[in-house]
């Protein structure tokens, strides 16, 4: 039968490694429509970003690997009632790293918080190419600057062990992000998987070492009034390696409050989400009405 040999889907792959990549360019135009294009159709894509460089993405996957080597203690494991096999997850604090460091490492590690440090940082530029580009595609010039600076990052870290079976198993179940921007790198096991319009899942095979995988979550879903979407996503774990990623995630600041600008909203785009806080819609995501709900969004602020 025909559809059997049908190609997979594949995620588009987007070049953010061009010198000429500055404000007002051609390449950035370029760069910013084919940006919104996939924003709009699957909320992710694969970027292909080499400021960060090799060595640094190498000592990040090293140190991640390291870092889930030390016992830990059981409240840094993940507490999902949920079955997921073998996921630990570690939410590292920019701000607090060093902090975090001596506490895991009384002796200290300072290659440990250097390194996350600066790959942290350097990741941080894409997300604000990214962010900037989403403004800029949507004609909302004028709120560029409060948007850039509504935001803060977190670094999380996480484990998948391997399942040593032939049979998939769920390493993360699916969701979509709470926060504006996403951007995931792994070491060589993939497993990332996002659903598009039509309930497919397309796996997302990062096809260079200089690639990441982008994804809109939905501070940005609702920001924008639904015109990107925020991608639902799930890690399904195979063979016999262990994956290790690192996803730098861009929200809004504690208060800020998410509020559509009134240019995206007409008779033909009603208002979808009612303003509100990040912070307390992050509580009710995580009572179990919250978790059990397929758009936690939608429940909480759906208009
Ligand atoms: O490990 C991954 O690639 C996905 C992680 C993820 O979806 C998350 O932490 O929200
Ligand atoms: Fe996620």
């Amino acid at each position: 039968m025909a559809s059997e040999t049908a190609t997979p889907l594949r995620l588009p792959v987007i070049d953010f490694s061009k010198k000429e990549l500055i404000p007002d360019s051609k390449e950035w135009e370029s760069v910013k429509s084919q940006v919104c294009i996939a924003l709009k159709e699957y909320g992710c894509f694969e970027a292909l970003f080499n400021k960060v460089p090799a060595a640094l993405r190498k000592d990040t996957v090293a140190v991640i690997e390291e870092l889930f080597e030390l016992p830990m203690e059981t409240k840094w494991r993940n507490t999902s009632e949920k079955p997921m096999h073998g996921y630990v997850g570690l939410t590292l604090i920019s701000q607090s790293m060093d902090n975090l460091t001596n506490v895991l490492w009384p002796q200290g590690n300072p290659a440990f918080s250097k390194t996350i440090q600066s790959f942290s940082e350097q990741v941080s530029e894409l997300d604000q190419i990214v962010r900037r580009m989403i403004v800029e595609s949507l004609g909302l010039e004028k709120y560029m600057d409060e948007h850039m600076n509504s935001a803060t990052y977190l670094l999380r870290v996480m484990k998948y062990s391997s399942p040593q079976t032939t049979e998939e198993k769920v390493g993360l179940h699916p969701h979509t992000d709470k926060n504006f921007i996403t951007i995931l790198c792994q070491n060589q096991v993939d497993g990332l998987q996002v659903k598009t319009k039509d309930g497919e899942w397309i796996d997302v095979k990062l096809s260079t070492d200089d690639s990441f995988a982008v994804m809109v979550g939905d501070s940005i879903f609702a920001w924008t009034n639904g015109l990107l979407r925020s991608a639902c996503h799930r890690v399904m774990m195979l063979g016999d390696k262990a994956r290790y990623s690192a996803g730098l995630f861009s929200g809004p600041k504690s208060g800020y409050v998410i509020k559509a600008p009134d240019e995206l909203i007409d008779e033909e785009h009603p208002l979808l989400f009612k303003p509100f806080v990040h912070s307390e819609f992050l509580k009710f995501y995580n009572t179990e009405a919250g978790l059990r709900a397929e758009s936690a969004l939608k429940i909480y602020c759906g208009v």
